[in-house]
């Protein structure tokens, strides 16, 4: 696929630009004001992530770091979902090398999104559970729409949160609460999750909950961005070098674990649930 990374200016209304056309289920925004960057996945119908989209989303990270640009917001274009969480078809019956590739890609993302020396925010303008939570929790700050749900409920799908989702839920929440609702795959209603500290802030409108991102990120205006940086990187080093150390480990223990026959039935039996769902 060919991927221009030209910047390209395109005519809008408005004082913002779209940063780049070479991704196709990621866009990329920048307010010419503040500087800061909007990442809003778009891959219908509910921003699972499969490989083509993390492929995406890490192109769009490298770019928003590279442009140097204030602060990234992250967001969906789906106006009930901000992301279902990893496309459960690239771990249900997978292919022995595309599962590689895409398993390889998500602690890429992570890796880069958490560890993003740009300020970042999640705009939660929908449904965000399990590698939904996960971007979300790697960012700085959190902005949800009342009546969704957020969590990691990989439990209740027969399957278990790695380390290092544990540890971005771990850079939000107290060890206890992490624990527990880990332990139980327990899905928080905005309501919860504001009380709980899962996220920050709530918003009536998409609009409203980038603003407030927004306004957080500003709220970096006058500290020295290196020094700011810096810190953040020192808080999150551990987590990283973690992963990093334990990459290709971490990629064999997944593989170990998908394809054991129990996990895989359990996979089949939560897809199929989902699709009689969706059909009611
Ligand atoms: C030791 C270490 C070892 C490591 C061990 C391994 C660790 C792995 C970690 C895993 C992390 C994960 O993210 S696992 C993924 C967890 N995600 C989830 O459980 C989310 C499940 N989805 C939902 O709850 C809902 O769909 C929700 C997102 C709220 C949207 O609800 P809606 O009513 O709006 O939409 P639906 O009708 O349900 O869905 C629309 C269509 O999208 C499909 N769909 C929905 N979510 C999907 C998904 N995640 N993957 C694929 N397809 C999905 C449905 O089947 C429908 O398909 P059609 O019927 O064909 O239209």
């Amino acid at each position: 696929m060919l991927r221009t990374k030209v910047l390209s200016l395109v005519a809008r209304s408005g004082p913002s630009r779209l940063m780049s056309t070479a991704t196709k289920l990621t866009t990329v925004e920048v307010n010419d004001k503040t500087g800061i960057a909007t990442l809003t996945m778009c891959r219908a119908p509910v921003n699972g992530l499969n490989l083509e989209l993390l492929k995406d989303l890490k192109t769009s990270i490298d770019e928003i770091e590279s442009n140097k640009s204030r602060g990234l917001i992250l967001t969906s274009s789906n106006a009930t979902i901000f992301s279902a969480g990893l496309d459960i078809m690239e771990m249900y019956n997978p292919e022995k090398e595309r599962i590689r590739a895409f398993w390889t890609q998500l602690q890429e993302v992570w890796l880069s999104l958490y560890g993003s020396s740009v300020p970042t925010a999640a705009a939660i303008n929908g449904h965000s559970p399990a590698g939904g939570c996960l971007l979300a929790t790697s960012c700085e700050y959190r902005v949800m729409l009342p009546k969704f749900t957020i969590g990691l409920n990989e439990t209740q799908l027969g399957i278990v949160a790695p380390k290092w989702f544990m540890s971005s839920f771990l850079s939000v929440l107290p060890q206890r609460q992490a624990e527990r609702a880990l332990n139980q795959g327990r899905m928080f209603s905005t309501e919860e999750a504001l009380q709980i500290g899962l996220i920050d802030e709530t918003a009536t409108s998409k609009e409203e909950a980038v603003e407030k991102c927004a306004a957080f990120l500003g709220t970096f205006a006058r500290v020295n961005p290196l020094a700011r940086a810096l810190t953040k990187q020192q808080f999150r080093a551990a987590d990283l070098q973690q992963l990093e150390n334990e990459r290709k480990d971490d990629l064999e223990k997944f593989l170990f674990f998908i394809n054991q026959p129990a996990v895989q039935k359990g996979l089949g039996i939560y897809l199929e649930g989902l699709k009689k769902k969706a059909k009611k």
